[in-house]
């Protein structure tokens, strides 16, 4: 890699380098490199977006053939690019003659340009933001949707700024790829001075005439791309340091509503929530929950099959009570709350909450199917699963956000949640400065500030060691009173503190069930079993 750069530099004119460099020709020729290299890159992020979206999430048959299309521009030469856009876009292509009559030549003009280096970077655009939207994966799209967000606040609050970086360095990797395109510039755009002559082209006219100048703007070409790329690359130092991570906290830092200071936030919310009562944001309380809450009413009504994890299954929630679903590795339990929390179709079954029907699917058809951020399910897991890119207090803010509630009154309301749960003290931090029990504490809090009707906790404490457990458990025992909750435990001790029933799914695979993986059944114990070993 260095040594043909080696090369270069060496037969670099030095004494001559500005002169070089300041022509008329190389000037207009970088300019115009410049400006369409910015528009192609922004054409890039409109189509790149979605389809990395698209390739990322979809689960379609086709999503192979889909890959292949758009990765094709990255194997192809470019020149091939170039006659395809020109049999295509020029004016005895495809679509040249309905273009004319409107009007647009397009072949050999600047749009051209943008064409042809859209064409061969937007593969890279694509390849960057695809890799990192699958590895974020959808689990915290999942919790969002829980906390109430829609499907578009999810998008721009959530999915695009966790896969921000790798759009970054897509963007940057597509700049430099549009700044050193030629086969396919040339091909269907020419070479017209000021027009379509970016500085590759300039650069290739120059060898012949006047090889210095085409080594000065071939080194200035190597520079700006190695700007580009050096700017926008992963670094590998801790998180939150170097450059980037450097300008992001400048940016946060230089939009006061974006980001409250230590000192300040605290203030704002002095003298809020100094009783140990729940708080519950003022804003939220008359939702009409209370009246589901009145005693012996359902909470929650599932019953469930889904037939390809072999797992059927009936849960019946009283309001405000808490109900340990308990059961055997694989028996189906988190299947359970993937339908109830909207991540799941069931193959049939119903689901019901605080009284309202929520899923009804019969002979796999769905009948009725709220969507996961409209149901009052919020799922909480056994890892905290914090929004990487938020502070803790914009974490618990969050739920009460997608509520409406304006950035000063959730931020009031999620302060209140974190002194209630412990954990006010790491309201500015971000979710990788804490510790396993405290971003737990966070999780707790971000929840139930959403004032969810129904809160799942699949094995909330499996992730804490020892000494945690038994303090987040006096928690949830606090919070969760009043509550219509579920927890999945395999803990005798979360039985015995948290719930006020017990569900048992178990197994009952036999001879005569082949075809079936396993089918579940539920034996509700009596209330009464809380201070018992079950
Ligand atoms: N994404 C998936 N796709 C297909 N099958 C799955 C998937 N996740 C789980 N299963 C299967 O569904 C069945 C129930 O799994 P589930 O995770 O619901 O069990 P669980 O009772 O929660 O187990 P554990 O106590 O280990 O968490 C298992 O047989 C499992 O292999």
């Amino acid at each position: 890699m260095l040594l043909p750069l080696l090369g270069m530099l060496l037969r670099v004119d030095w004494a001559r380098l500005p002169e070089l460099l300041t022509s008329q020709a190389s000037v207009t020729a970088l300019l115009l490199t410049l400006r369409t290299a910015f528009v192609s890159t922004l054409l890039c992020l409109a189509l790149g977006c979605p389809l990395a979206l698209v390739l990322a999430r979809w689960q379609g048959r086709c999503l192979g053939l889909l890959r292949s299309l758009v990765l094709l521009p990255l194997v192809l030469p470019p020149v091939v690019g170039g006659i395809a856009l020109l049999y295509t876009f020029g004016r005895m292509g495809l679509l040249g003659p309905s273009l004319r009559v409107l009007g647009v030549d397009i072949a050999f003009t600047t749009t051209a340009v943008v064409l042809a280096q859209t064409f061969v970077a937007l593969p890279f655009l694509v390849v960057s933001l695809e890799g990192a939207l699958r590895t974020v994966g959808t689990r915290y799209e999942e919790i969002a949707a829980g906390l109430g967000s829609s499907p578009t606040r999810t998008l721009w609050r959530i999915t695009l700024p966790l896969a921000a970086p790798a759009l970054l360095s897509g963007a940057a990797l597509s700049f430099a790829r549009c700044l050193g395109e030629f086969g396919a510039t040339l091909t269907f755009a020419g070479s017209l001075e000021g027009v379509t002559r970016t500085l590759p082209l300039e650069i290739y006219l120059q060898r012949e005439v006047d090889p210095d100048t085409a080594v000065a703007l071939s080194l200035l070409l190597v520079v700006v791309a190695l700007l580009v790329v050096s700017l926008s690359a992963p670094s590998r130092r801790r998180r939150g340091a170097g450059f980037r991570a450097g300008l992001f906290r400048w940016a946060r830092e230089a939009v006061p509503a974006r980001a409250a200071t230590r000192s300040e936030v605290p203030a704002e919310v002095a003298g809020e929530a100094t009783d140990r009562e729940a708080p519950r944001h003022p804003d939220l309380s008359s939702t009409g929950r209370a009246s589901s809450r009145a005693a012996g009413e359902a909470g929650l009504d599932a019953h469930v099959v889904v037939a390809e994890r072999g797992t059927a299954a009936e849960l019946s929630v009283e309001s405000g009570r808490t109900v340990a679903l308990i059961g055997p590795n694989g028996v189906g339990k988190s299947t359970v709350f993937a339908v109830v929390a909207g991540l799941l179709t069931p193959s049939a079954g119903r689901v019901r909450v605080g009284g309202r029907s929520v899923v009804v699917v019969a002979a796999d058809e769905r009948t009725l199917w709220v969507p996961a951020h409209k149901r009052g399910v919020a799922l909480m897991a056994q890892e905290a699963r914090l929004f990487p890119h938020l502070s803790v207090l914009d974490n618990v803010a969050f739920g009460m956000r997608c509520k409406g509630l304006s950035r000063t009154a959730a931020r009031k309301g999620a302060m209140a949640w974190l002194r209630e749960v412990g954990a006010e003290r790491f309201s500015q931090r971000r979710p990788d400065e804490l510790s396993g029990g405290q971003a737990q504490r966070v999780a707790i809090a971000r929840v139930l500030a959403a004032e969810p009707d129904v809160v799942l906790l699949d094995e909330p404490l499996s992730a804490l060691d020892v000494t945690a457990r038994p303090e987040i458990r006096s928690v949830l025992k606090r919070v969760l009173t009043d509550r219509t909750a579920v927890i999945i435990t395999h803990d005798a001790d979360d039985v015995a503190e948290l719930a006020d029933h017990v569900v048992r799914l178990e197994s009952v695979r036999s001879e005569q069930d082949e075809g079936m993986s396993g089918s579940g059944t539920v034996s509700p114990e009596p209330h009464g079993l809380r201070n018992q070993r079950p």
